[in-house]
């Protein structure tokens, strides 16, 4: 049974701080993923904060295991290190992925990093969440710890979708808690749980499409052996349609995950975008390089938020319709409008050379 409606903003321990009622929609187009143990990566953390909306220092896959203390240390040293990471000192966010709960290492990283750095870490992602069970583990334990640390901030939750029974459970995931601030697909192992033909982290695959019906000659009759066009599908649709909806219904925020094709910045650009147009607010990095992919495509463009800020101003009180270049606007497409010019505006107070893009509209 989910806790009775009454109940559900409390403190689940005593002294812990209140729940949050609403979750920040804090910019988060890139969360940039490193591992705290990697020597160079670690280095170049303190020239990054101010430069990505969040830095993610990771702790599970991709760390080998004899390094999980090493990254877990690493992470504790670069959150006292730097006083400017973490939303409350600036505008780069402070997340973490810990380990999953079912490996030797995820009990370990909650009780060192709440008390340690607990002020600090932003978002906790947790990995291969499976049911609601698995949210309130996590929501008690960090209550408790809180309570002990003495933090004043409630550290939020944020789910991978990565496996087909969190999938099935996605509405009882994003329902399980306050702390719960959204989700983001799981694609490698997602694939590998539904037991998809792939190999790849994250994008499309060359095999799945639809191809174009054979071209009949002059008599009707189709020519099988003719060209034909085939267009390459997204293998992603579904799950992430699926949990743009279970965010929205919650009011917390979904994201693509990761694109593992770190060269293919056309197809990383793609995928991100059709993310983006879906109703994510964000994507993994990798790479350094896709910071910029995920900071671009995730920032309403020029001529999006002119256009956007043109039937606002033609929509008056918002209701009716009125045609503007050859196309019918009325109360629903203006309600699209202002989702695109809120963004704007986020995405302006922390972003100067956005500031002065969208400023330059109007100008
Ligand atoms: C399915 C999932 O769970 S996805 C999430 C888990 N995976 C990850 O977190 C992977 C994170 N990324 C990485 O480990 C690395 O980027 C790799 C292994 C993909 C590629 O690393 P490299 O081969 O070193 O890449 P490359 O040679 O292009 O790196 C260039 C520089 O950027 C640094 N760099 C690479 N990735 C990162 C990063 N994520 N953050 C900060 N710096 C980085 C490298 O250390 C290197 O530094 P240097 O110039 O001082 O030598
Ligand atoms: C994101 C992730 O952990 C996965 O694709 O498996
Ligand atoms: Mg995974």
């Amino acid at each position: 049974m989910t806790r009775p409606a009454k109940d559900f903003f409390a403190p689940l321990a005593v002294g812990a701080p209140a729940p949050l009622r609403e979750i920040p929609a804090r910019p988060s187009r890139a969360i940039h993923f490193f591992d705290p143990g990697n020597e160079k990566m670690a280095a170049k953390v303190p020239d990054m904060v101010g430069t990505v909306d969040v830095l993610l220092g990771n702790l599970e896959d991709a760390v080998k295991a004899e390094n999980k203390e090493k990254s877990r240390q690493g992470l504790v040293d670069i959150g006292k290190a730097n006083a400017h990471l973490g939303s409350t000192a600036g505008p780069t966010q402070f997340w973490t992925r810990i380990n999953s709960l079912d490996s030797p290492w995820a009990l370990d990283d909650l009780t060192t990093l709440v008390p340690e750095i607990g002020d600090r870490l932003d978002v906790i992602m947790v990995p291969k969440v499976q049911g609601a069970e698995d949210i309130h583990y996590v929501d008690r334990l960090l209550a408790q710890l809180e309570a002990k640390a003495g933090l004043t901030r409630p550290l939020q939750v944020h789910a991978i979708l990565e496996t087909a029974r969190g999938v099935a459970n996605i509405e009882e995931i994003c329902a399980a808690s306050p702390r719960m601030q959204g989700l983001s697909l799981g694609p490698a192992d997602l694939a590998a749980d539904r037991r998809m033909k792939t190999t790849r982290v994250g994008g499309g695959h060359p095999g799945y499409l639809v191809r174009q019906d054979p071209p009949r000659d002059d008599l009707g009759v189709q020519q099988y052996d003719a060209p034909r066009t085939s267009y390459q599908q997204d293998l992603w649709h579904y799950t992430i349609a699926r949990m743009v909806d279970a965010c929205a219904m919650h009011g917390i925020f979904p994201y693509y995950g990761p694109f593992g094709d770190i060269k293919d910045t056309v197809a990383c650009e793609d995928q991100f975008r059709n993310a983006f147009l879906l109703g994510c607010v964000g994507a993994w990095s990798l790479h350094p390089v896709q910071i910029k992919i995920a900071h671009q495509v995730f920032s309403p463009s020029v001529e999006d938020v002119a256009h956007a800020r043109r039937v606002i101003a033609a929509m008056g009180d918002g209701t009716g319709a009125v045609m503007i270049d050859g196309k019918m606007e009325d109360d629903a497409s203006v309600k699209q409008c202002q989702v695109m010019v809120r963004l704007a505006d986020e995405l302006a107070a922390i972003d100067p050379d956005l500031k002065a893009l969208y400023d330059g509209i109007d100008a």
